[in-house]
């Protein structure tokens, strides 16, 4: 029985579990939604199989009964050799995936602030995994690390200088294993390196972000301190005018109610009053829904002006590249995207774009398109199971890696 790899990915209300062979290939994943409500449920994927949760279960229980879940099934054999979680936040202090011990903990805890809805919950998985597994290196993958190559014109907000020295406030950019992975794929379908290989990359998910990757490296990204920034989004509101917060507080409305209203109630959800899920949207519409139009136009249109600012970047573009569950399945949007850039010469094969580019190795642009298009399906999952292999390994031999 070969080793395996445990994937940890803790959301605010989700909680999704994968093992992976060192072959990388992924033999299984779990993922309990809704958590921390009546409804909350775990289930195998691929089956219809569903995991008993704990009552009121924190992290570490919901954690602990997925593990037993995955053994008692034969599914996970014995320890992995190494576990890897993805943290969103990781903000200056790291610039790649970092094995973690105390010492780390304690720093993405201090980045915490940064990413308040994210970083606690992340770290309540690194501890529940800590303490099932004390003899298993673990290793923490970052969002934000793959962007830490912008430079400062794409990284700084025009504050003033305190405000970065004191508070670190900047923008960091996530979804960064997303982004670096297509980063990757492209280059492989287009039979180029990826150090010479330049793309803009649309991560289209609940979350949602661009990023410009030239050479192999990340130069601009849409989202900024925290991923609110950028984009339209499921509940998230992407940019408004920051004087927003002002002119609400005149209305009666805290800045925490703000907040939360940017965060969970805007965006698709907000725009359409119906659902924050694309493929809900796109059937309403087709319906004659006029919101859920409304709510698409808004994300398509914003999604177009931030790849044409992607552009100021690059010097050369090799492909612009879909993916997440919205840029890998969702053709009326990836259409009406692109239908705002003809300027710059892009346009689709329909056929090829109706079929999410299946037959066409991801190909989905015409032929007389000025720059390739792809859609690439992500894999953060496996960028996490690599990056925790190869620092578990380190740490067997130093002379390696
Ligand atoms: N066939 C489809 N057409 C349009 N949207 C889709 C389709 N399949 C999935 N989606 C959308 O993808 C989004 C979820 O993306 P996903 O990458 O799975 O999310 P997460 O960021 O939570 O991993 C939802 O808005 C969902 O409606
Ligand atoms: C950082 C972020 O937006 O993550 P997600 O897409 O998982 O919400
Ligand atoms: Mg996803």
């Amino acid at each position: 029985m070969e080793d395996q790899l445990l994937v940890v990915n803790c959301g605010s209300s989700s909680l999704k579990l994968a093992v992976f062979d060192q072959g990388r290939r992924k033999l299984v994943s779990v993922l309990a939604e809704r958590l921390n409500t009546d409804e909350a449920s775990a289930r195998i994927s691929g089956t219809a199989e569903t995991i008993p949760l704990p009552d009121n279960g924190s992290y570490e229980r919901v954690l602990a009964a997925l593990v037993e879940a995955l053994k008692t099934r034969g599914i996970l054999c014995r320890d992995p050799v190494a576990i890897g979680h993805r943290v969103v936040h990781g903000g200056e202090t790291f610039r790649g995936a970092a094995l973690i011990d105390d010492q780390v903990v304690a720093a993405i805890d201090h980045c915490a602030s940064l990413a308040p809805l994210h970083n606690p919950v992340n770290l309540a998985g690194i501890a529940a995994t800590r303490a099932l597994y004390p003899e298993v290196p673990q290793v923490a993958v970052f969002d934000t690390a793959f962007h830490q190559t912008l430079p400062p014109k794409a990284f700084r907000y025009a504050l003033p200088e305190t405000y970065y020295r004191d508070w670190a406030v900047r923008r960091y950019g996530f979804h960064g294993t997303s982004h670096y992975f297509m980063a990757q794929e492209a280059a492989r379908l287009l039979a180029r390196t990826h150090d010479t290989t330049s793309i803009i990359s649309a991560h289209l998910g609940n979350g949602c972000s661009v990023a410009a990757i030239r050479n192999g490296r990340s130069v601009d990204t849409s989202m900024g301190l925290t991923p609110l920034e950028g984009l339209v989004m499921g509940t998230r509101s992407g940019d408004v005018d920051p004087s927003l917060f002002d002119y609400l507080a005149g209305k009666g409305l805290s800045a925490a109610e703000v907040h939360k209203t940017l965060n969970k109630q805007s965006g698709l959800l907000g725009l359409s009053g119906e659902s924050n899920d694309m493929r809900t949207l796109c059937d309403l519409a087709e319906q004659g829904h006029s919101g859920a139009a409304l709510a698409i136009d808004v994300f398509c249109f914003r999604l177009a002006r931030y790849l044409g600012a992607m552009t100021a970047s690059l010097t050369a573009l090799d492909a612009l590249v879909f993916t997440g569950g919205i840029g890998e399945n969702s053709a009326r949007v990836r259409q009406q995207t692109v239908e705002h850039l003809s300027l710059l010469g892009i346009t689709l094969d329909s056929v090829a774009n109706a079929r999410n580019g299946a037959d066409t190795e991801g190909r989905i642009n015409a032929a007389e398109s000025r720059y390739p298009v792809l859609v690439i399906p992500t894999n953060e999952e496996r960028v996490i199971a690599e990056e925790a292999l190869r620092l578990a390994r380190s740490t067997q031999s130093p002379s390696t890696d």
